[in-house]
């Protein structure tokens, strides 16, 4: 996670909070609205709408219009707003608030960074429509106001905010005072949701047209705060132009194509996904992804397990197969069934030669495969091998790291800061759909195209939650659901599972809060 040093405290106390409270829809937005656009991106969607006939400065005016609308929700009139101006378009945008609130009753003060001569365009013209004075932000900017509206800086942050952007970023945060962002919290990549140098730590956030990926990725979810996603006369058919990557991770994107029971199916229909068990000290977690696997659908499951496992696997499971499993040869004679479909591999696996070739094994099969957890770690040394055994397959393979073991298979790309980047780059270079996980999962294929989840609480922070993951993809993937779609729909029952559960959740819940979560997704 990016540096968050200039936050400190209070960042991390949101982080806590926001996390107990995830994946709340911003106010003004259509559910169906799952797009993220870069702010390359979102800079072309603007130069689309002037091509198409909307005037530029509409556009600033009714940006403006969304954020005093949210300002005055925030406090009511005759209260005192601080305006922080940047030298862009994000300080255009605060300059048509300061108006309409002074209008509206409220005692505004703008502090500009640099000079007001030297705004360009749209941001010249309201700077001008301004008529109250503009100072120069100092230690006490925030002075007896009630609210701070923040527009320093938007889309087009290019570097680290230093010097007097970022004493005026600090004494805002150390204010207190609420903070209303607009755009993103200055300080916040919008791509990535890193921080350039110093981040504003906004109470909410007012942004256009579509997210970003940076008002999703962490840590810019938790400074953005809430959302509130507003039109300002965007046509939708730009959208078709632009042709975004990436999506926010929600049911729209994916609930067509989750599996359901036929009125005239059988079992045998609904696939038969095999999870692999480690050794007698790691049979837990096969079991875990076992009924994960199961719950979610797929018509039958086996643990394949090795001899000396088997008492303890056969002992605790009922509706679940078990079958003995004699190393890599005796995986790859149990997936010579094709009726075996999916194969789930890695967790308590052990690290080491026997789990490359069970590995192996698994991926020589014609059976979608998922590959956590150890499955990862033993090609540390050899990731090459992996990824050409993956490339060199028919059937899909998703594999499923945290942060440590991504690392661990792919330690160049630690050194781009977007998480969205880091998994889009593994899935090229793998040929596999790359699942990297955390509060803010990336879902990532081949092709650059990817999700970002956001309604993952933070108790799946918990022995054996990748383990049900894993189990949950697998079983969709049993039941014919495409790759990407069952990782992406994998991640967000995942985190709605753990939703429905709550406080004290343990890994064993999740697998038995599907049902609820199915029934609702599935409607009356
Ligand atoms: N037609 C449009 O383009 C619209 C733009 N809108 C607003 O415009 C914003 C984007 O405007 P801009 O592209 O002008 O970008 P910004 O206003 O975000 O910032 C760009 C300016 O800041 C400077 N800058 C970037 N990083 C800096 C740093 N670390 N330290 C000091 N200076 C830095 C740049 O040199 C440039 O002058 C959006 O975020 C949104 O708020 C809205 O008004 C809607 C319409
Ligand atoms: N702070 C957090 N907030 C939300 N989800 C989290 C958090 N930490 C971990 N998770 C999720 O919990 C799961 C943990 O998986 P993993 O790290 O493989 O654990 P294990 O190996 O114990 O099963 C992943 O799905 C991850 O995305
Ligand atoms: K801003």
């Amino acid at each position: 996670m990016a540096n968050n040093s200039s936050i400190g405290i209070e960042w991390a106390e949101r982080f806590e909070t926001l996390l107990d409270n995830p994946g709340e829809e911003p106010a003004a937005i259509a559910p169906d609205a799952p797009d993220l656009l870069t702010p390359q991106e979102m800079g072309a969607a603007d130069r689309l709408a002037v091509a198409s006939g909307v005037r530029s400065s509409a556009l600033m005016e009714r940006a403006g219009e969304a954020v005093a609308a949210v300002a005055e929700s925030m406090l009511p009139p005759g209260g005192r707003v601080a305006v922080l101006a940047g030298p862009g378009n994000n300080g255009g945008d605060g300059f048509v608030a300061a108006r309409l609130l002074t209008e509206r009753g409220y005692r505004v003060a703008v502090f500009l960074i640099g000079d007001r001569d030297s705004l360009k365009g749209d941001a010249s013209l309201m700077a001008r429509a301004w008529k109250g004075p503009i100072e120069a932000p100092g230690r006490d900017l925030a002075h007896g106001a009630g609210l701070i509206i923040d527009a320093l800086f938007g889309a087009g942050l290019d570097r680290p905010i230093e010097g007097a952007a970022a004493a005026a970023i600090e004494a805002a945060n150390e204010s207190r005072v609420p903070i209303l962002a607009v755009d993103l919290p200055s300080g916040v990549d919008g791509a990535s949701g890193a921080i350039l140098g110093q981040a504003i730590l906004a109470t909410e956030t007012v942004t256009f047209f579509r997210r970003k990926p940076g008002h999703l990725l962490m840590p810019g979810r938790v400074l953005a705060g809430r959302l509130t996603l507003a039109d300002i006369g965007h046509d939708l058919s730009i959208l078709h132009d632009i042709g975004p990557m990436a999506f926010h991770n929600s049911p729209t994107l994916w609930l067509d194509g989750l599996p359901r029971p036929q009125l005239d199916g059988h079992k045998y229909d609904r696939g038969h996904a095999l999870v692999v068990s480690g050794p007698i000290t790691g049979t837990g977690a096969a079991r875990l992804a076992a009924r994960a696997a199961l719950r979610i659908g797929a018509g039958l499951v086996t643990v394949a397990s090795p001899p000396d496992a088997i008492v303890a696997n056969a002992a605790q499971l009922t509706a679940i197969m078990v079958m003995r499993m004699y190393e890599a040869d005796g995986l790859a004679e149990i997936l010579a069934d094709h009726r075996k479909n999916a194969v789930v591999i890695g967790p308590a696996l052990g690290v080491g030669d026997g789990a490359i070739a069970m590995v192996s094994a698994a991926l020589d099969s014609d059976a979608a495969t998922v590959v956590d957890a150890d499955g990862l770690t033993s090609f540390a040394a050899t990731p090459d091998s992996l990824f050409m055994r993956i490339k060199g397959r028919g059937a899909p393979v998703v594999l499923t790291p945290h942060e440590g073991e991504f690392s661990r298979l792919f330690p160049d790309l630690g050194i781009l800061s977007s998480k969205l980047d880091r998994a889009r780059e593994a899935a090229m270079r793998s040929g596999a759909v790359v699942v990297l996980k955390g509060p803010d999962t990336v879902v990532a294929a081949p092709d650059g195209i990817a999700t970002v989840a956001d309604n993952a609480p933070a108790d799946l922070a918990t022995a054996g939650a990748g383990d049900v993951l894993a189990g949950m993809i697998g079983g969709l993937m049993a039941q014919q659901m495409p790759a990407f779609e069952a990782a992406t729909a994998g991640v967000w029952l995942h985190g709605a599972a753990a939703a429905h559960v709550g406080r004290g959740l343990i890994s064993e819940d999740l697998p038995e809060a599907l049902p609820a979560v199915l029934s609702a997704l599935a409607g009356p």
